[in-house]
């Protein structure tokens, strides 16, 4: 079963094109990380895919009518509501759904995101890390299928990156599909089913990392995407 299809998207911001030709599809049970430069068009790319950015060219398909309500995002900056404690955050954000959270169900979520320690704190006044945490636990309030996490553990110590790690894991055996995008290549390894890696508008590779990395001759991800990234790299021809 698909939760999304895109097909053929480009999107322009004024007259740079920024997503080029894009296919991705996200099947149900994928851990799905998404690679390339700062700048080559991941964020946008999901953007487009979870229905928050407009697209100039193509088609996405998503399997419901009622996806937005299946369907959690953790974007880079989340704009807080100010005065507010991390707690009264969560419970707000979760009234935008059907189904509020009660108090202790927010200090659940609160504490399955390893940031119940700060919940009284103003959000606004968190620590990036934990902002980022809370972050994530804001795109979890509505229990959604599908969960859009751009950047989870950028800014976090070890520590909390672990922990991250853990819950996406917890998060897929509870049987949500995972999208996410990331700069750190063992973090891929570590977590996804399937990596797309995305370079100046477009899918250049995609697969398993590790299947990948056998095709291509490499021996980690690393040097996979120092290889399709270098556009100075021109392969011998034999
Ligand atoms: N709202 C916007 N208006 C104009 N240009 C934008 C906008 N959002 C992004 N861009 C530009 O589009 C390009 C792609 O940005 P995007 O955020 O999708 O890249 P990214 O791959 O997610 O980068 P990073 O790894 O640094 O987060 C960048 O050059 C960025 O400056």
């Amino acid at each position: 079963m698909f939760y999304i299809q895109a097909k053929q998207i480009a999107k322009k911001y004024g007259s740079r094109s920024v997503v080029k030709d894009v296919n991705f599809k996200v099947d149900k049970n994928e851990k799905i990380a998404v690679i390339g430069p700062n700048g080559a068009g991941k964020t946008t790319t999901l953007e487009i895919l979870v229905g928050l950015r407009s697209y100039d060219e193509g088609e996405v398909v998503h399997w419901s009518s009622s996806y937005k309500e299946h369907i959690g995002v953790q974007l880079q900056s989340v704009p807080f509501f100010p005065g507010l404690t991390a707690l009264e955050n969560l419970r707000l954000f979760s009234a935008f759904y059907k189904k509020k959270l009660t108090k202790e169900e927010a200090r659940e979520l609160l504490v399955k995101c390893q940031i119940v320690d700060a919940k009284d704190t103003e959000a606004s006044k968190l620590s990036g890390g934990q902002q980022k945490r809370l972050a994530i636990a804001t795109a979890l309030v509505h229990d959604p299928e599908l969960v859009f996490l751009d950047e989870p553990t950028a800014a976090l110590d070890p520590r909390s990156r672990i922990s991250t790690h853990n819950l996406i894991n917890q998060l897929f055996l509870e049987g949500k599909t995972i999208v996410f995008t990331t700069h750190d290549m063992d973090e891929v390894v570590k977590l996804a089913t399937r990596v797309v890696m995305i370079d100046d508008g477009r899918v250049i590779t995609e697969g398993n990392p590790v299947q990948l990395c056998k095709e291509h001759r490499v021996n980690d991800l690393e040097q996979l995407y120092l290889k399709l990234t270098d556009h100075s790299f021109h392969p011998i021809e034999c």
